[in-house]
């Protein structure tokens, strides 16, 4: 094992670039310089402690790449991730890792050991954590026999709470981890949870409420304001624990095609049983009832606090944790309608009235929300934002980006210029 402060292999990773000397390396540059704190491990002693990854010790495979468990030269167990080479996520996310959790420490938080930057390998080290992912045990289908009983889903939610209220409130500067999900939340051998992937997270700078970014993270869990004007606030990872927390009581995925249509969306639903006030309904029937009805209750309600669609309504994490522990009373707060991204259906146009549109005229940005993406002929979709597209109008370019979330339709007007509409889905 070496440490930074001994030898610097990051300048081995970006070797081959640096000698380009062109602005993004200096950027890279500068972030890698900024990486403290953290262990370096040397390819050999992690090929020896995977057993040179044999597909025996593969745990697991995600976007950034293969997971691999290895017993350390000091005795610990690790999860051993290597990042591939034609990783979607790439140096940054891994870079951000590093910068990000190198320096922080709490009990609901993976724990990085430390980085390998030898050669050409990019490696992330992690605390190996017994019971996988609560994607894989909890809302895997059955393919776990671990049991979640009413206390165990208490816990779990309580210490991601935690967890982000930590990130939210306590590290300076603070962190909004942008990609909050059941397959980020790991499980020890106590099913104490622990948040792990922090290759979206960002940093807020002091006196900042929000920044601007992509938009990233996953479909189900994406607050309609940050995938709309891509404003990233820590409200947005509120609004993910709260489609979370549902999971958690209700043992189901956010979204589930296979269901009866009424019951697809846990959001959705949630909010339907609320105005009916049969909320218990949705808890996991596999708990065979034996769980405490007024806590339950109280977690589906906050679920539902955390994701209405005015950000500043959603509490703070230290709130929720409060509420989560009975300490605050939920049944004083009103709770409005979840904030849901649109379906195709209801394409809505954000920024531009469909008048303006149909004249071409005062429209420099407009967005469009949908969720579920089937491209629509070129016509059907201007018949959508347009009742009566102009003969004058066609959309003349699709360009998909942003991991396929976002669409950018450049439509023509004549005789006026073209006009650019983002789609988000
Ligand atoms: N610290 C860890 N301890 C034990 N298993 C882990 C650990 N980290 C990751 N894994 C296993 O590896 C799998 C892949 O993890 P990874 O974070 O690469 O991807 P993911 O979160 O599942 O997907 P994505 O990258 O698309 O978000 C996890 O589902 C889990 O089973």
């Amino acid at each position: 094992m070496v440490h930074r402060s001994e030898v610097s292999c990051f300048s081995l990773l970006f070797g081959r670039k640096a000698s380009t000397g062109n602005r993004h390396v200096v950027e890279i540059d500068e972030e890698v310089s900024s990486v403290s704190n953290c262990t370096l491990y040397n390819y050999k002693e992690l090929r020896v402690a995977t057993d040179d990854f044999s597909l025996a010790n593969k745990i697991g495979e995600g976007g950034f790449g293969c997971v691999y468990k290895g017993k350390l030269r000091n005795g610990n167990v690790a999860a051993i991730k290597v990042l591939s080479a034609e990783s979607r996520q790439g140096v940054r996310e891994f870079l951000t890792e590093i910068n990000v959790i190198s320096d922080i420490e709490h009990e609901n938080l993976v724990e990085l050991f430390g980085c390998c930057v030898e050669g050409n390998h990019r490696i992330l080290v992690y605390g190996y954590l017994e019971n996988n992912s609560l994607a894989q045990t909890l809302l895997g289908g059955g393919h776990s026999n671990i049991h979640f009983d009413w206390q165990a889903r208490v816990k779990i939610c309580i210490g991601i709470a935690h967890g982000l209220a930590y990130l939210h409130e306590e590290v300076r500067p603070h962190i909004i981890h942008r990609d909050i999900k059941a397959s980020n939340i790991l499980l020890d051998k106590h099913l104490n949870a622990k948040i792990a992937d922090f290759g979206l997270a960002k940093l807020i700078p002091p006196n900042m409420t929000h920044v601007s970014t992509r938009v990233a993270g996953t479909l189900g869990y994406l607050a309609p304001e940050y995938a709309i004007r891509g404003q990233v606030t820590r409200k947005s990872d509120i609004y993910s624990f709260g489609v979370l927390l549902l999971e958690i009581v209700s043992g189901r995925s956010n979204t589930n095609t296979r269901l009866p249509v009424e019951d697809q969306y846990l959001l959705e639903r949630t909010w339907q049983l609320h105005e009916r006030n049969e909320l218990l309904v949705l808890v996991d029937a596999a708990l065979d009832g034996q769980f405490d009805a007024e806590e339950a209750c109280r977690f589906l309600k906050i679920g539902l606090l955390c994701t209405q669609d005015m950000p500043k309504l959603r509490p703070s994490m230290s709130t929720v944790l409060k509420m989560l522990k009975g300490e605050i009373y939920v049944n004083d707060k009103k709770i409005t309608k979840p904030g849901l991204i649109s379906d195709f259906m209801d394409l809505k146009v954000r920024g531009g009235s469909k008048e303006s549109l149909a004249l071409g005229t005062h429209l420099t940005q407009c967005r469009l929300v949908q969720t579920r993406w089937i491209p629509p002929p070129h016509q059907e979709i201007l018949q959508r934002l347009l009742p009566r597209p102009p003969p004058t109008c066609m959309i003349t370019a699709i360009e998909r980006g942003l991991q396929n979330l976002a669409f950018t339709l450049t439509i023509s007007f004549w005789p006026s210029s073209m006009q650019a509409l983002h789609i988000l889905m």
